[in-house]
């Protein structure tokens, strides 16, 4: 259970978790964003990837985008700032489909949802919540994975995010993977810019692949300072906060026997009628 003091730094809003910095006002009124058609959203649960698409998608050459802060940061005239983008805005998010502003939907605005496998979010959301001033310290990994089964955390279940996203997609969401992005990451970067309807040669994907590497995005956030009010994730505006390991299956470094299998019921339940499940398996 979250202590009062613990819970000052989060508040719930239709049972879900969410930072202070997601004003009430904010989240109450989300239904009355007007999208523009050609908006992109970066979605995903967090700790799933969303900084390294980001940095792909700002990186791809001549892309005419704009990456804005999330959705649901800030307060009521969040919609007022986001009117004032002239290029393509690309509007990064931790909402689950059900929460999406309506006109997204109706529009059919395209959708990047970037997923990862749930044992390695976890940790990474573990360590954000003890890292970051914004969320509560959570004393144990026990404790904190009790939370995290129960969907007891920012931004609600893991389970439940995924699902509200498979159960929806359709030619307007690209679905990617964090572990094939490590694993190929032309084949992803493929797959983002025909997306998005953009071209990149061969060289342009080398610049890419570089400049947006676990090192070269770690060393950049050290070296370089960011505009704290440019955030891609509603949770932090402190970017060294995001770069931990960037690794795949760090996982084992966590879980004891015991509760993997816990996790691997959890998750075989939850998921079996999805078609990600397989993959995601794969992953972990
Ligand atoms: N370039 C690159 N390559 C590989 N991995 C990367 C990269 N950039 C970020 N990361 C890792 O992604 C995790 C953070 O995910 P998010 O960006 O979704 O976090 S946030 O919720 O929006 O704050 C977090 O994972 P962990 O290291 O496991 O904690 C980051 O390290």
């Amino acid at each position: 259970m979250l202590s009062p003091g613990q819970l000052s730094v989060l508040h719930k809003f239709k049972g879900i978790l969410f930072s202070t910095a997601s004003s009430r006002e904010l989240l109450d009124s989300l239904d009355s964003f007007d999208a523009r058609e050609d908006d992109v959203f970066l979605v995903s649960y967090p700790k799933s990837g969303t900084h390294w698409v980001a940095e792909v998608i700002e990186n791809i050459p001549n892309a005419k985008i704009t990456i804005t802060t999330p959705i649901e940061l800030g307060d009521i005239s969040k919609f007022d700032e986001l009117k004032t983008y002239s290029k393509r805005r690309v509007i990064p998010t931790h909402l689950s489909y059900d929460m999406l502003p309506v006109d997204i939907k109706q529009k059919q605005c395209k959708v990047i949802y970037i997923i990862r496998n749930p044992k390695d979010t976890a940790v990474s959301l573990f360590h954000y919540y003890r890292d970051n001033p914004n969320l509560p310290y959570i004393e144990t990994w026990a404790a904190f994975l009790e939370l995290f089964l129960r969907g007891d955390v920012v931004y609600g279940s893991w389970f439940d995010h995924v699902l509200s996203w498979e159960e929806h997609k359709n030619d307007n969401v690209l679905i990617i993977f964090y572990e094939e992005m490590k694993k190929d990451f032309f084949k992803s970067l493929k797959k983002i810019t025909t997306f998005l309807g953009m071209h990149v040669n061969d060289s342009e994907i080398n610049n890419i692949a570089w400049k947006t590497s676990f090192s070269e995005m770690k060393n950049k956030t050290v070296k370089e300072s960011h505009d704290p009010n440019h955030t891609i994730c509603a949770l932090t505006s402190e970017r060294n906060l995001v770069f931990r390991k960037g690794v795949v299956g760090d996982w084992i470094n966590y879980f004891t026997s015991k509760q993997k299998r816990v996790f691997d019921e959890l998750f075989t339940e939850k998921m079996k009628h999805s078609e990600l499940a397989r993959r995601l398996k794969e992953y972990s």
